[in-house]
């Protein structure tokens, strides 16, 4: 089947060809190769690959301009040159994609296959003068690093541009076999680049559209990570891996509106590091760090999965306890009170302890703030009766009758 793009017989149309729109399309990936680029400079150190994918529609552009250059070189290596830096711009793409999934990809493999590919073309152009073999080895190979590039996404990219990337690639493949499977009945004689069949023209706007649709996926993609890069460094503490102060205060007024709708009771526990100054005045702040670190750890490791550790601020921390009472709170205290006491020593760190208030939401105000009240008052027993110990908030009818006693 032929297909006519363009005619520019009526003097007052504006038609664009083939070549048009692949220029154009290809400009537009450039375009969105230095939105990459300036992008990766705002964006957090951890999210990997983006210099790769930004860099392979420039090289992919290159070997647009090396398959142009027939005729200034030898047709013979001006394909090559064409050839070599298409497989180049296809395998960043994979390993960018590798490298942002951080999923390990064989580089000296893929390396060995591509020059094997390389090697295969080059006795087609120049041993056994074979467009048509050309054809067909360079889309199947071409396929291979499309499926897997395709295979990637599918696999680990669960979003939107995850899935919408897959697709895309998967669309490419298609094209690509049938480019294959159509390269015995190309007119060799005929064959040119911008060949106006329906299958060429498809083929070449898999590199070009698709060039671009797979950039602005990229761009969707980093994005996407941005975007869970800071909620996650919003939510969590970054020395103690412990929920923020924000996270666990938004936790804390989640579980007092179950409680108000459910009426299922939850408790929280105040931890507070004891001495924790001096730790830092005798071993110096890095150990004071890493003593906290160890803490949370150890903290959780006393925990079930579904309570949740937060850090308050400095070495003072609160864990949530759904369905928990005030006594089910107090047993699970002074487990974390011994894990600590012993794991902080068991890692080569000087030696801490804990003092731990509890409080329960039914003995307490209704509210977060009446909440951890009524914990930091039963923490301040705790350190005031000599530390390393547990105490329990004294609901607040007994609290009034103990302070007017006072
Ligand atoms: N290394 C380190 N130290 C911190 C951090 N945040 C707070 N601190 C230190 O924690 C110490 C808290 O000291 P204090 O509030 O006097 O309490 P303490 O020495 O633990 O005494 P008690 O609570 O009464 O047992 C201060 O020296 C803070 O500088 C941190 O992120 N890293």
């Amino acid at each position: 089947m032929r297909i006519m793009l363009g005619y520019h017989n009526n003097p007052g149309s504006v038609m664009l060809d083939l070549r048009t729109i692949n220029s154009i399309t290809g400009m537009m990936a450039l375009l969105m190769a230095f939105v990459l680029l300036g992008m990766r400079h705002y964006y957090p150190r951890r999210i990997k690959g983006t210099l790769l994918w930004a860099l392979s529609p420039i090289v992919g552009g290159c070997s647009s301009l090396a398959y142009g250059l027939d005729g200034v070189l030898p047709a013979a290596l001006a394909a090559m040159l064409g050839n070599a830096l298409a497989y180049a711009s296809a395998a960043m793409n994979l390993f960018g994609t590798a490298a942002f999934y951080e999923q390990p990809l064989n580089g000296r493999r893929w390396l060995a296959f591509t020059l094997a590919v390389l090697g295969v073309i080059a006795c087609f152009m120049l041993v056994w003068p074979d467009y048509r073999m050309r054809v067909l080895v360079f889309a199947l190979a071409m396929t291979v690093y499309t499926g897997m590039h395709a295979s990637l996404h599918w696999r680990h990219g669960l979003s939107f541009a995850g899935r919408l990337l897959a697709a895309l690639l998967l669309l490419r493949c298609l094209i690509l076999l049938l480019r294959a499977g159509s390269a015995p009945f190309i007119d060799a004689a005929d064959a040119t680049r911008y060949g106006p069949t329906l299958i060429q023209m498809l083929y070449l706007s898999s590199f070009s559209v698709g060039g671009m649709l797979t950039c602005l996926g990229f761009v969707l993609l980093a994005s996407e990570r941005v975007r869970a890069e800071f909620e996650r460094m919003a939510n969590v503490d970054p020395l103690t891996g412990a929920a923020s102060r924000r996270a666990i205060m938004q936790s804390l007024d989640g579980e007092v509106q179950r409680w108000r709708r459910t009426g299922r009771v939850f408790s929280i526990l105040l931890l507070d590091i004891d001495h924790f100054k001096r730790i830092n005045d005798r071993h110096g702040h890095a150990v004071g760090d890493q003593v906290l670190a160890r803490f949370a750890d150890s903290v959780k490791s006393a925990l079930r999965s579904i309570d949740t550790l937060g850090r308050y601020g400095g070495e003072e921390f609160v864990v949530l306890l759904p369905d928990n009472d005030l006594q089910s709170a107090a047993v699970a205290a002074e487990r974390v009170r011994h894990v600590v006491e012993r794991q902080i020593v068991e890692a080569g760190l000087p030696a801490c302890t804990t003092s731990i208030g509890c409080a329960c939401i039914d003995g307490s105000g209704p509210t977060v703030e009446a909440l951890l009240a009524d914990a930091d008052a039963a923490l301040y027993t705790a350190k005031h009766e000599g530390r390393n110990a547990v105490r329990l908030a004294q609901p607040q009818a007994e609290q009034a009758s103990a302070s007017a006693r006072r």
